[in-house]
């Protein structure tokens, strides 16, 4: 009895609510603008906070808003400590769920002392005007920024620039990293034409598991940290804020590992270019056009890819010969045979950042020698990376990602000497001790690998001493 008396009340207070509403907006019609400034001005003066609307769809396209997927990853943190009431929504390319608040739930900021409020609602209306029997309702989600009027200037001009920064490094950290890889231009045009298709990036090497000396690889991690954060640095000096590396050593030394470590250390995406599909300079331009920002561009086997290098000595060639006819005409019909067109001055002006976006780019080769001098010129390539044959140190390390071993085995001074003088690639090395099944032939590993080590060395007896000679 008591219940349907609320109900009855409730529904009554409803009523006369609907009843002002309707009143105010009739009235509101009728009334001198003066008058409606007033009262705006009346309940300024009694409520003195501010209050901003962040929906999740803006402009006449309703296009998803920048600043609510920011604002929506700032909160997140909060939210998922403070709220109560909590929504889980898939957000795209995120990795996981996204924590925010749900409608009509509210928590608190400070930022500067100041404490500002945060809540968020869903504004319903109707799709389309058509009178139907089923009108379509239209939900935009937004979050309010509520805050007292003294610090409007400091919230607009320092806390939103604060939270729309923050939102974005978080996504950053929390978005689903991805491996692009161009798709030739055949492929680039009609329905649901790309110019490049993706997978998700997976794969687990980190400078932790890198086989590599520990001073040159404390060294690239601090430029790349230094890199990260010269935004400001580059725009200053007027630079496209790109880095360029060049990788080279024998096949085998952690090149493309490296590439993968640098990725998830930087949490960047890649984007592996091969040039050999890739026609022309123009091509080469749209396909760097539609890369985004925080990526790693790898050329890989920048050597065999182009014969970049061959194409500026036949033009050198063509100027002195212009007499022989017998020889231009070989040239242009080189150049015909050639798959792809890219010159030298191309490649050049991307590495010189006209074209690209900001990020970095890497090249990796095999033959550091064959590449033209303009190519690697430390403006262009600013770091060189010398990936080397294995050394003690790195195996150290294949050893204990392997093997699990931590310290030294008896049989480390002999892997040690070996080599010293065995040329062998960490890949080489890995594939002895990624033969491992089980937990005890760990020993068995360490002595095939020590037995391939002799076997690619001579041993021999100087002096009563052994020495090991290189084959
Ligand atoms: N420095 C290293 N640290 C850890 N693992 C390594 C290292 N070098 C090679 N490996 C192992 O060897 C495999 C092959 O290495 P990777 O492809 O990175 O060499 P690469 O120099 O890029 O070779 P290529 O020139 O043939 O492309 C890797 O999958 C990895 O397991």
């Amino acid at each position: 009895m008591a219940r349907t008396s609320a109900v009855e009340m409730w529904t009554g207070v409803s009523t006369v609510l609907a009843c002002l509403v309707v009143a105010w907006t009739i009235l509101k019609q009728y009334l001198p603008s003066q008058i409606d400034t007033y009262i705006h001005h009346a309940v300024g003066y009694i409520y003195p906070y501010i209050q901003i609307k962040f929906r999740e769809f803006s402009g006449e396209r309703l296009k998803h808003s920048e600043a609510y997927a920011a604002i929506q990853n700032y909160l997140m943190l909060a939210a998922s400590a403070r709220a109560k009431r909590l929504r889980a929504d898939a957000v795209k390319d995120s990795k996981s769920l996204v924590l925010t608040l749900d409608d009509n739930e509210e928590i608190i900021d400070v930022f500067h002392g100041v404490k500002v409020w945060w809540s968020s609602s869903t504004h319903v209306s109707m799709k389309n005007f058509n009178f139907s029997l089923y009108p379509q309702l239209e939900e935009n989600r937004y979050f309010q920024l509520t805050v007292h009027r003294n610090y409007r200037g400091m919230i607009m001009e320092q806390y939103i620039k604060h939270i729309l920064d923050e939102g974005k490094v978080i996504a950053v950290r929390n978005r689903q990293r991805k491996l692009y890889l161009n798709e030739p231009s055949s492929s680039w045009h009609g329905y649901r034409s790309k110019k490049w298709s993706h997978v998700v990036f997976e794969h687990p090497a980190t400078f932790e598991t890198l086989a590599l000396d520990s001073a040159k690889k404390k060294e690239i991690m601090n430029d790349l940290e230094k890199f990260t954060k010269g935004k400001e640095y580059y725009a200053r000096i007027g630079k496209a804020w790109k880095r360029g590396y060049l990788l080279y050593g024998p096949p085998g030394t952690g090149k493309s590992t490296m590439v993968a470590a640098m990725a998830n250390f930087l949490n960047y995406d890649v984007y592996d270019l091969e040039l050999t599909t890739v026609m022309d300079n123009s091509e080469l331009r749209k396909l760097l056009i539609e890369t985004s920002g925080k990526s790693i561009i790898v050329i890989e086997d920048i050597d065999c890819s182009l014969n970049l290098t061959g194409q500026r000595k036949e033009m050198e060639v063509k100027k002195d010969d212009v007499e022989s006819d017998d020889t231009a005409k070989k040239l242009a019909k080189d150049n015909e045979n050639k798959p792809s067109k890219i010159t030298l001055s191309g490649l050049l002006n991307f590495l010189d950042g006209i074209w690209s976006r900001r990020g970095e780019d890497y090249r990796t080769t095999n033959h550091v020698d064959k590449l033209d001098p303009a190519l690697i010129r430390r403006r262009r390539m600013d770091k060189h990376i010398e990936m080397s044959n294995c050394r003690f140190e790195a195996f150290k390390l294949l050893a204990k990602n392997y093997l699990g071993l931590d310290d030294a085995h008896e049989l480390y001074p002999r892997v040690r000497n070996l080599l010293e003088v065995a040329e062998m690639t960490p890949a080489d090395v890995a594939e002895h001790l990624r033969a491992k099944s089980t937990d005890d032939d760990g020993d068995k590993c360490l002595k095939n690998l020590v037995a391939a080590l002799e076997s690619k060395v001579n041993v021999t007896l100087r002096g009563g001493e052994l020495v090991l000679k290189s084959n």
